[in-house]
């Protein structure tokens, strides 16, 4: 391992000399003869939509070959919760995911050329390994008919190629007990798919750092944050995305977007075997989107819903293991066994997601509007009963809603797979009744707050800062009781960005260091839990109740939604 003064930057000049350099057609500017160069923001901008495409009359710009050491960037990627629809989804109904505000965060450094190295370090799941780049297996991944280039679709992965990575994946942790191997490998396999097939031999020595605050196997899509972070990682490095920038066109944006998601699905393959790629898209993307299965081995419809609101969300750890795949079958055995009744609950499901997809497609859906925000809450208290009907809940599950339920803070079901991991809750916009205030009274009939006498509502819905304190309070309160029965609390938002970046890994505002601070290794390896992970990287959060929508300082987003 590089110690942390060999990876920390060495003499990089933002004012270094740029030359321009000619070329680059789609078959040339291939991982193969484009080594991993790195780039400023401002090159990233000045790049056409499709990398690849330059013309001569369009020079792009590199650096001088004697440039010094870069410096670090940052990519960032959200996970996602499933809103609407699970379950019903496997037997070809609609689903609705959306991002939320946890994020994973990779930092990419540089070594000098002296290093033929390559690392990971991924202190969530302690692996930290070393592969020397000359020794990977280029000429497998670069062999005539098994080359893949970053524009390209891989909808498979290629046995040969796996073969040809697996000793390099058993060298990983060797001595670690079984279950710890299995994640370590699963992570080792997606970054050197990845890096085989995007970067080249002559790839400059890096270190690449994750460090996430979505919390694993809780149904949440780390998996998919992380490849989505490593892909959109690569491909930044081999040029083969421009932006994100400022005034960006919608169409270069979803581009950009769409490549970063099939490498990403790659990446989820080597985690996953099998996945449905919804969560991939969700974390790339952001925001929400409608997906439902079309058949086998056709592509699933997947609608971009753009209109979802930013929610203040409620994400509840059970902290209680479980399998997708048992609750899956369980669902599959009791449609064996109740058939029409089964179907039915399905269809139900069904129509429930395609009722909120309608609301929130349609030309008067008004985010702010207290009987918006109902709808979709009544929906997702009606999803979670009819998930319950399928028999995935879990007595942990439906002790938190019934905690959360108490103070009539919001509309609460479980998400994913059920039989454990995590519920959500939407926050309801108004604070709840005085029957709720201490936690332990729960008035059925005071849960539309338009009759609530205390909690006045502006006529643009917003709420008046004795209610907001109010809601706080029973947050607070909320989080006590639900840490005390062994259940993990965060408050987040959801629906918002997807894939970030920060270049280079500097941010301004944090202190008065001349020209910003660097986020550095070691300082990202040090930063403490969530709040320090994003403190350092500049994210001032939605948790932090002070502030409406939240910052992050220097990161730039695709946002399609925002573009021309
Ligand atoms: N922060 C992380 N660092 C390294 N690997 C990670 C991280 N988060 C997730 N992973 C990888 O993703 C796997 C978790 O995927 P999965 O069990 O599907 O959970 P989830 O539902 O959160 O995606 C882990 O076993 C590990 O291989
Ligand atoms: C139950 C299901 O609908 C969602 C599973 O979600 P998760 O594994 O908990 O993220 C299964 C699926 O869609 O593949």
């Amino acid at each position: 391992m590089p110690s942390s003064d060999s990876v920390r930057r060495q003499g990089y000049h933002t004012s270094e000399t740029l030359t321009p350099r000619t070329t680059s057609s789609h078959s040339t500017q291939t991982p193969e003869n484009s080594p991993i160069e790195t780039m400023p923001a401002q090159l990233l901008s000045t790049m056409p939509a499709n990398g690849a495409s330059r013309s001569n009359s369009a020079p792009a710009l590199h650096r001088k070959q004697s440039s010094p050491m870069m410096p670090p960037f940052m990519v960032s990627a959200p996970g996602k919760v499933i809103v609407y629809g699970e379950h019903a989804v496997v037997h070809g109904k609609p689903a609705i995911a959306a991002a939320i505000a946890l994020r994973s965060y990779l930092h990419v450094s540089f070594l000098s050329k002296s290093h033929r190295t390559v690392t990971v370090r991924f202190p969530d799941i302690e692996l930290q390994h070393t592969w020397n780049i000359d020794e990977l297996p280029w000429d497998t991944f670069s062999a005539p008919g098994k080359k893949k280039y970053y524009y390209d679709l891989v909808s498979s992965l290629d046995p040969d190629l796996l073969a040809a990575i697996q000793p390099h994946i058993e060298e990983v942790s060797p001595k670690v007990p079984d279950a710890i191997r299995k994640v370590h490998h699963s992570s080792a396999c997606c970054f050197l798919y990845l890096f085989l097939s995007l970067a080249s031999r002559k790839t400059n020595p890096c270190v690449y750092t994750i460090r996430s605050t979505i919390p694993l196997r809780a149904g949440l899509g780390s998996s998919a944050s992380i490849s989505v972070c490593i892909s959109a990682a690569l491909l930044l490095q081999i040029r083969a995305l421009s932006g994100p920038h400022q005034d960006q066109p919608a169409q270069e944006c979803e581009l950009q977007l769409e490549r970063i998601n099939r490498w990403a699905f790659v990446g989820e393959m080597c985690i996953h075997g099998n996945p449905s790629g919804i969560d991939n898209t969700v974390a790339s993307g952001g925001k929400a989107v409608l997906y439902q299965r079309t058949g086998p081995n056709k592509p699933p419809r997947i609608v971009p819903l753009h209109s979802f609101p930013e929610l203040p969300l409620l994400l509840v750890n059970t902290r209680q293991s479980r399998s997708t795949a048992v609750e899956v079958a369980k669902v599959a055995t009791l449609k064996a066994n109740h058939p029409a009744l089964t179907e039915n609950i399905l269809d139900a499901i069904g129509l429930v997601t395609e009722s909120a997809h309608k609301l929130l497609t349609s030309s008067d859906f008004d985010p702010k509007s207290h009987d918006s925000l109902k709808y979709l809450g009544d929906l997702i208290t009606i999803n979670h009963g009819l998930l319950v009907s399928l028999g995935v809940s879990h007595p942990k599950l439906e002790r938190i809603r019934e905690i959360i339920d108490h103070t009539g803070i919001g509309w609460t079901k479980l998400t994913g797979a059920g039989g454990g991991g995590c519920a959500i809750t939407i926050i309801k916009p108004q604070p709840p009744s005085t029957g709720h205030r201490n936690g332990t009274h729960h008035d059925h009939s005071s849960d539309d707050s338009e009759s609530e006498p205390d909690s006045p509502v502006t006529a643009t819905g917003s709420i008046i800062s004795s209610g907001t304190k109010l809601k706080h309070a029973i947050l607070d309160n909320l989080e006590v009781k639900l840490e005390n029965e062994g259940f993990e609390k965060f408050e987040t938002t959801l629906a918002g960005d997807g894939v970030g970046v920060l270049w280079p890994a500097v941010l301004h505002n944090v202190n008065e260091e001349e020209g910003g601070e660097e986020i550095d290794q070691e300082k990202f390896l040090k930063a403490e839990g969530t709040e320090g992970i994003e403190r350092l990287v500049g994210v001032v959060s939605g948790r932090n109740r002070n502030i409406e929508r939240e910052v992050r300082e220097g990161w730039k987003f695709w946002r399609p939604w925002e573009s021309a």
